[in-house]
């Protein structure tokens, strides 16, 4: 549904260039939902707007739904975006005009007059997004999330195959992040409409995308289905992401005592991060029975992505030095990461 061929984007102020898109490379399929994730200045903001020519890419080819983007007239361009809904981090909305207005606002620039066929419209969609006693307030009386719920209406009256959705959920708290994520998938089921998100939260590309590309200093230096991200990330940068979803601290009783070197009595701290491949093994068991070494769980997190079950966990482990020994040995192989946070 959405191609970039070797997309380039070169920001040109007097005599500074930016380099902020380099060759990317995407292919979306019909009724994904992909996730761009990156941090500040990576070029998210500047790939998502590259797909509506919001940015004119410097070279390489946009393709939605079969039509290069970057080839159209302004004409061709204007209609063609009606295919391409767009929300945003701030909403964007009119604050002249109320919620009906807001929405039916989209209609009226794409021509449509008819106004018991806009009513129709802008009533059923306003239902969609659960807005359906608000067609009379103005954006100054709406939540967060209310504001961005009209925005996703807006964005859907032209009936597009494609929503563009810039940092969505990024200023709104945590409950409303949720229910707008659940508002985004339960519309991509719905309707099967093909979803971009860029964000700089794993949590959001957990909760709801199928494919995720990591973007950093305006290259796509790693992409795959968020299962294969979480279960093998190929990059350092792919794997701070997933540890800021998931990361858990060290208690801080358990900080004072930590020490570097082994003391009487004292125990292995370790960090255990579990992947796809060694969740599911009843491995602290295994090195209970074969190596006879005891684990004590101080925190742990486990969490799915994707089908895949992955978590980081806290342990002490007792046991004597050989045991210990063979059973981080025994536990790497079997894919856990594991980093010796001192002992306790
Ligand atoms: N209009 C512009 N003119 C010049 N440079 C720009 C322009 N827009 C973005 N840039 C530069 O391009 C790079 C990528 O910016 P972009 O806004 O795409 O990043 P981002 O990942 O969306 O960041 P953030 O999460 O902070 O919004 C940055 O170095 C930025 O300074």
């Amino acid at each position: 549904m959405i191609t970039l061929k070797n997309i380039n984007k070169i920001y040109q102020q007097k005599n500074l260039s930016v380099h902020a898109l380099k060759d990317i490379n995407l292919e979306i399929k019909k009724g994904e939902i992909f996730g761009v994730i990156g941090s500040s200045g990576a070029g998210k903001s500047t790939l998502i707007r590259c797909v509506n020519i919001l940015e004119k890419p410097s070279s390489g080819d946009v393709i939605v739904d079969g039509v290069n983007m970057t080839t159209l007239s302004n004409q061709e361009l204007i209609k063609q975006r009606r295919q391409i809904g767009m929300i945003f981090q701030h909403f964007n909305l009119l604050s002249s005009r109320t919620v009906f207005g807001n929405v039916a606002l989209a209609l009226e620039f794409s021509n449509i007059s008819d106004k018991s066929f806009i009513k129709k419209r802008v009533t059923e969609l306003l239902e969609l997004v659960g807005l359906a006693d608000k067609h009379n307030s103005y954006p100054a009386n709406l939540s967060g999330g209310q504001k961005q719920r009209v925005a996703i209406a807006r964005a859907l009256a032209t009936e597009p195959k494609v929503l563009l959705c810039d940092e969505a959920t990024s200023a709104l708290d945590p409950a409303t992040t949720t229910s707008i994520l659940t508002l985004l998938k339960d519309i991509n089921r719905r309707l099967n409409i093909t979803i971009l998100l860029i964000t700089h939260e794993m949590d959001v590309v957990k909760r709801i995308c199928d494919k995720v590309g990591v973007i950093s200093q305006g290259q796509l230096i790693e992409q795959g289905s968020v299962a294969e991200l979480f279960s093998h990330p190929k990059t350092e940068l792919a794997q701070s992401f997933i540890n800021s979803s998931i990361d858990i601290e060290i208690p801080e009783d358990y900080q004072i005592r930590l020490s570097q070197t082994p003391k009487d009595n004292g125990h292995p701290l370790l960090k255990m991060t579990f992947t796809g491949k060694s969740v599911d093994a009843p491995l602290l068991s295994e090195i209970a029975q074969s190596h006879q070494v005891l684990s004590n769980i101080i925190s742990a997190k486990m969490d799915y992505a994707g089908g895949v079950k992955f978590g980081v966990m806290l342990a002490e482990l007792s046991g004597n030095s050989e045991g210990l020994t063979s059973a981080i040995r025994f536990l790497r192989e079997n894919h856990v990461k594991i980093e010796e946070l001192g002992y306790v």
